[in-house]
């Protein structure tokens, strides 16, 4: 792609995304530019040799798209210290969870092309699921540009923004609670005598092939749940117990909780 793409903020989503694209080779990495504040921030990105500054000015200028990776709380001081400096035409893709393109747009006081986007830090692997929404100045073509961009590091939907909030709950975030799982997974098995290097590959890898499955087979998830379940077998001891502490409505309970967050962010 002959586009120039920018990040502020080299975080753990920002770098997760550079990883992604340079992985990818969506662009060259000579076409990726990265600001932050503290110069330490960009020893996660070091190794792929992407340009580093600290003058977020001299940056926005050189940039077609500018991918704002910085707290959601900072988004307004950041807009105001770039938006004279800014490309015309430029597209400013904002990442914070709860920021509403209508937001961006009257941090920027004047009308500027803005897509929300929600990863999730797969990036880094290239097993992103993104969501993007546009707002109307972006133009059909610049539409595929993005999403070649998220499509490169995972799987990306477009969706209407008011789902935003939803999607930071189911994917944005879920990895946090997908790693919970995986370390209480990996406690029992060592409790249960297993090393607990093994008992994270055991762990991550029964996720990684379930998620698989869901994915592949189409199959409904009680289903394939149903097929580990033996008669008088193992695994219904456990969905038991399962369900005896809550353990669908945790998870139903926590995604509520992260959805109404995002909500109040506005
Ligand atoms: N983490 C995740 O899984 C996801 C995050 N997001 C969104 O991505 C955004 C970034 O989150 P995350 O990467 O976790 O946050 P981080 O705090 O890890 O990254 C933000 C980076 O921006 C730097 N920074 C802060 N202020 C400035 C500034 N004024 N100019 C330049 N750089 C600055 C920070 O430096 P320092 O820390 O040294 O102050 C840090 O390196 C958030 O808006 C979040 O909602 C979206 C999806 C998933
Ligand atoms: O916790 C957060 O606010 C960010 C947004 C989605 C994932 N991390």
């Amino acid at each position: 792609m002959n586009k120039n793409i920018g990040f502020i903020g080299c975080g753990n989503m920002g770098s997760a995304m550079i990883s992604g694209i340079v992985k990818a080779e969506i662009v060259p990495s000579d076409r990726i530019y990265v600001c932050d504040h503290h110069e330490n921030n960009f020893d996660k990105v070091k190794e792929y040799n992407v340009n580093t500054t600290t003058n977020v000015i001299e940056m926005v200028q050189k940039v077609d798209i500018l991918i704002l990776s910085v707290k959601p709380y900072v988004y307004e001081s950041v807009i105001s210290q770039i938006k004279e400096d800014i490309k015309k035409d430029v597209i400013v893709v904002c990442i914070a969870a709860g920021k509403s393109i209508e937001q961006v747009e009257n941090a920027f006081e004047k009308k500027v092309k803005v897509v929300k986007a929600m990863p999730n830090t797969p990036a880094l692997v290239l097993e992103a699921m993104s969501a993007v929404s546009f707002n109307d100045l972006i133009e059909e073509v610049e539409k595929e540009e993005i999403l070649k961009i998220f499509s490169g590091f995972g799987k990306v939907e477009v969706v209407k923004e008011e789902l935003m909030d939803a999607v930071t709950a189911v994917s944005g975030s879920s990895p946090a609670y997908v790693y919970m799982m995986i370390e209480a997974m990996a406690d029992a098995a060592v409790k249960q005598g297993m090393p607990r290097k093994q008992a994270y590959v055991f762990a991550s890898q029964a996720v990684y092939g379930a998620s698989k499955m869901v994915l592949e087979t189409h199959q409904h998830p009680g289903q394939l749940k149903d097929a580990v379940c033996s008669p008088s077998g193992t695994t219904i001891e456990a969905v038991g117990k399962l369900e005896e502490t809550g353990f669908r409505s945790s998870i139903i309970q926590a995604m509520d909780a992260c959805y109404e967050k995002s909500k109040r962010m506005k």
